[in-house]
């Protein structure tokens, strides 16, 4: 018996050493210890190194460390096998990483790259974690290139410049953060002549809309003072000096160069020397040079906002590392030299001296020193903490402080007015960069120099509503017009929003703009029912009640359970009076050949002819004017199981189909989506965000797997009740939902008992939920609103 290192496997950082003997259980003995040390009662899992548990009682020799939990997985390092490419080639899987918590999902990711054919090497360095599809955090050796392992983000990386060296004293972090304002909106100088300076002479629609702005997620830009210098002289810092780390990249540029690599093929290899590799490389050098414009064009505008100046200058700047891109490098792995393509996916360049290591906005950042030839780590190093948990994980539904998230624990101030990125960006998400740097000094490969202390992080305001004219519109009015500079430029402003606009649609499709289309044809031409004004008027002959019978009834249910036209429209969204509505003529010709189709033929015309936003519209006017048939809205949905992220089932005729849902589960959940996109990149397929189900039913085995990524859910007079209590599980992202003239919602006491069995709390990103025609109990509103900063809206 012997000594022994308990590590707390919730954080890794915290540890002990025991000294165990013969007389106590060792398990026994580590559990009751660790309880004491750490102060942690609920302790109660003990696991080996690489993740094994320790059921019973006695260690094996040769154990030296043991992860005690409460029931959360091993957090702790896991090994890495050699991998294996597809031809006869061996590849090798390098991790650099003992102390830091490596994510079982991104090792997984990281040896399933290192199988692609053509890669010889794949370094996990210690922020490695896992991406939405290849893990970040590492550097891939290959023959060729391989666009999709760099990611959309083409260029991102990390500067730091100075500010004030020396300044009286240490600025008010409030007082900083008040001035950074206007950083969202368009630059107001001119982008061509500030990425002249960059050799930049190529035009692109996201110059004008996005060169200097930080953008969203990871990206962030940070006044902060030297803490402390390790290496005199490095980099001329000063300790209490005021810097600036700006960590951001191409904006749309990079995505739009992944997309159209990406149309074909969703991991395309482009050989070496190729004439494709030349054309993807001038991308990719425009994406590199375009980031690093932007890097020093938003800190150039954050030096304006403190220290403004009529004749402003660019601030001084200290190091700008590339942490995603593909450069040539010469490497030995096994016994000869080669030049390989190194793809750097999270991963900084240690071949061009000192690189900023940053932590995250409420711990240090380091300036780090490459040391060693560089074969092996790749002339690489790891690109700052990395995350330690998905953004998913991140809300926790439990009650959430704003100040205590917009103050960190260093005593520095985030400005961050996207409640839910404020959540996500949290300290905590982020592994301890201490250890991080602890394993790269350990494996020989960088030594710190200095220590950066935060002071203010500048995320994200509120301040600046895109204008979101449809590029059609705004390019047709100005055909025949002369182009005069400024409206040249605000046509670029125009189609970069339209563009980002775009990928926020993909990413969040928060808002799904219903149609404005003005009347075209009278409305009585489109339902079948109400064709001519001559037919015998049947009873009620009103648009409602042509909705009423187009919904046969079922039989044996009384009038209130069957919802008029108007209510479907409330549910669907649209304000105006369904008879004020009349489709456009290309969906009234839809409508036709829908009718007219096979169902072969039309899941043929849908798929090769046409575009979502169509069959969108028209699933969206079906629903409310006549609603299809479930192998119709099946054709119209093809393999995605959805049309441009949205899906409407209109009863008794139709119903949800498992297929739907198989099919949007596929393409929306990879297990690691929710960990980090690395930017604000569009994915291959849009995600499903909305489904309306409107008079039909929902099982229980459907309600089990509906994606993930549903953000706006209508569950809207439905004939059976349907297991609420599951939502918050099965679609942690829900914004809005409806449960409209469900009529087992009707009473108090029936809606107390359904209602009363969600944990709302975990329901995070609830905003709006609808209750007409139902009670909501007092209790209920309380639930929904516990431990969310903004008061759940509630329509009745
Ligand atoms: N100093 C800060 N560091 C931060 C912050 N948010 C994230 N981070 C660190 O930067 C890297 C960036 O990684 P990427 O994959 O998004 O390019 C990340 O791993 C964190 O360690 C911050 O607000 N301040
Ligand atoms: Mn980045």
């Amino acid at each position: 018996m012997g000594a022994i290192t308990v590590v707390l496997n919730s954080n890794n950082t915290k540890r002990f050493a025991v000294l165990l003997n013969a007389a106590e259980p060792a398990r026994a003995r580590i559990l009751r210890e660790a309880q004491n040390k750490f102060r942690v009662k609920a302790l109660s899992v003990v696991y080996l190194a690489g993740g094994q548990l320790l059921v019973d009682d006695d260690l094996q020799d040769g154990e030296t460390q043991v992860w005690v939990s409460k029931g959360e997985p091993y957090s702790g390092p896991t090994q890495t096998k050699k991998g294996k490419q597809k031809g006869e080639a061996t590849s090798e899987v390098r991790l650099i990483a003992s102390k830091s918590f490596v994510d079982d999902a991104a090792l997984t990711q990281l040896n399933f790259v290192a199988q692609l054919p053509g890669v010889s090497l794949a370094i996990g360095f210690p922020d490695l974690h896992p991406g939405s599809r290849f893990p970040i955090g590492c550097s891939l050796a290959a023959e060729g290139i391989y666009p999709a392992l760099i990611g959309s983000d083409v260029g991102c990386g990390i500067a730091l410049y100075e500010v004030t060296p020396n300044p009286k004293s240490i600025p008010n972090p409030q007082k900083l953060a008040s001035a950074l304002q206007g950083l969202e909106e368009p630059w107001s100088g001119s982008p061509a002549a500030w990425l002249a300076d960059y050799g930049i002479t190529r035009e692109s629609p996201f110059d004008a809309s996005s060169l200097g702005t930080v953008g969203a997620g990871n990206h962030f830009a940070e006044l902060c003072t030297v803490e402390k210098v390790v290496e005199d002289g490095a980099l001329d810092v000063c300790e209490g000096g005021l810097y600036l780390l700006v960590h951001t990249g191409s904006r749309g540029l990079g995505s739009s160069v992944l997309a159209a690599e990406t149309v074909a093929e969703s991991n395309p290899y482009i050989p070496s020397d190729s004439p494709h590799s030349a054309e993807y490389l001038e991308k990719h050098d425009h994406c590199v040079a375009w980031a690093r414009a932007n890097r020093d064009l938003v800190a150039h505008r954050i030096v304006q906002c403190i220290i403004p100046s009529d004749a402003p200058t660019k601030p001084r700047k200290l190091v700008d590392v590339t942490h995603n891109s593909v450069t040539k490098h010469s490497l030995t792995i096994g016994e000869s030299a080669r030049d390989l393509w190194v793809h750097r996916k999270g991963a900084a360049p240690a071949d061009q001296g000192i690189a900023p290591c940053p932590g995250s906005r409420g711990h240090l950042s380091y300036l780090l020193r490459p040391t060693g030839d560089g074969q092996h780590n790749a002339f690489s190093l790891a690109h700052g903490a990395g995350r330690r948990y998905g953004r998913n994980a991140m809300h926790t539904g439990t009650k959430t402080n704003k100040a205590s998230l917009t103050q960190t624990a260093l005593g520095s101030v985030v400005v961050c007015e996207d409640p839910a990125l404020l959540i996500e960006e949290q300290p905590d998400a982020y592994k301890d960069v201490e250890c991080v740097v602890e394993d790269m000094v350990d494996a020989g490969i960088c030594t710190p120099v200095a220590v950066l202390r935060p002071l203010v992080t500048y995320k994200v305001r509120k301040e600046y509503a895109a204008p979101l004219l449809p590029l059609t519109d705004v390019g047709r009015r100005n055909m025949n017009r002369p182009r005069s500079g400024v409206v040249q430029n605000k046509l670029h402003q125009l189609r970069g929003e339209n563009f980002r606009h775009q990928l926020n649609l993909h990413q969040t499709s928060r808002a799904i703009h219903s149609q404005t289309s003005a009347p075209t044809l009278p409305a009585n031409l489109f339902s079948d029912a109400a064709y001519s004004e001559d037919k015998p008027r049947r009873a009620h002959n009103t648009r409602e009640a042509l909705f009423v019978v187009n919904l046969k009834q079922p039989a044996g249910a009384d009038s209130e359970s069957v919802i008029n036209a108007e209510e479907r429209a409330s549910v669907l969204g649209f304000n105006e009076k369904p008879q004020h509505r009349v489709p456009k003529l290309t969906l009234l010709c839809l409508r036709l050949l829908v009718e007219a189709c096979s169902d072969e033929a039309l899941e043929q015309l849908c798929r090769d002819y046409v575009p979502g936003h169509l069959r969108r519209d028209l699933l969206r006017w079906a629903a409310m004017a006549q609603p299809l048939p479930t192998r119709t809205i099946k054709a119209l949905c093809g393999d995605q199981g959805h049309v441009d992220g949205e899906l409407i089932v209109v009863g008794p005729d139709a119903e949800l189909h498992e297929g739907h849902l198989r099919a949007a589960t596929d393409t929306d959940t990879c297990s690691s989506a929710d960990w980090d996109t690395d930017d604000s990149s569009t994915q291959a397929t849009t995600p499903m965000r909305r489904l309306i189900l409107i008079s039909t039913s929902l099982s229980l085995s459907l309600m089990l797997v509906l994606p993930r990524t549903l953000t706006s859910l209508a569950l809207v007079n439905l004939q059976r009740p349907v297991s609420l209590h599951r939502l918050p599980a099965t679609c942690p992202l829900l914004e809005d939902l409806d449960l409209s003239y469900n009529t087992w919602l009707a009473s108090e006491r029936e809606a107390e008992e359904h209602l009363g069995k969600v944990t709302w709390s975990r329901c995070a990103h609830l905003t709006r939920i609808a209750l007409r025609r139902c009670s909501i109990p007092a209790s209920i509103v309380r639930e929904l609103n516990r431990g969310k900063w903004d008061e759940v809206q509630v329509i009745q």
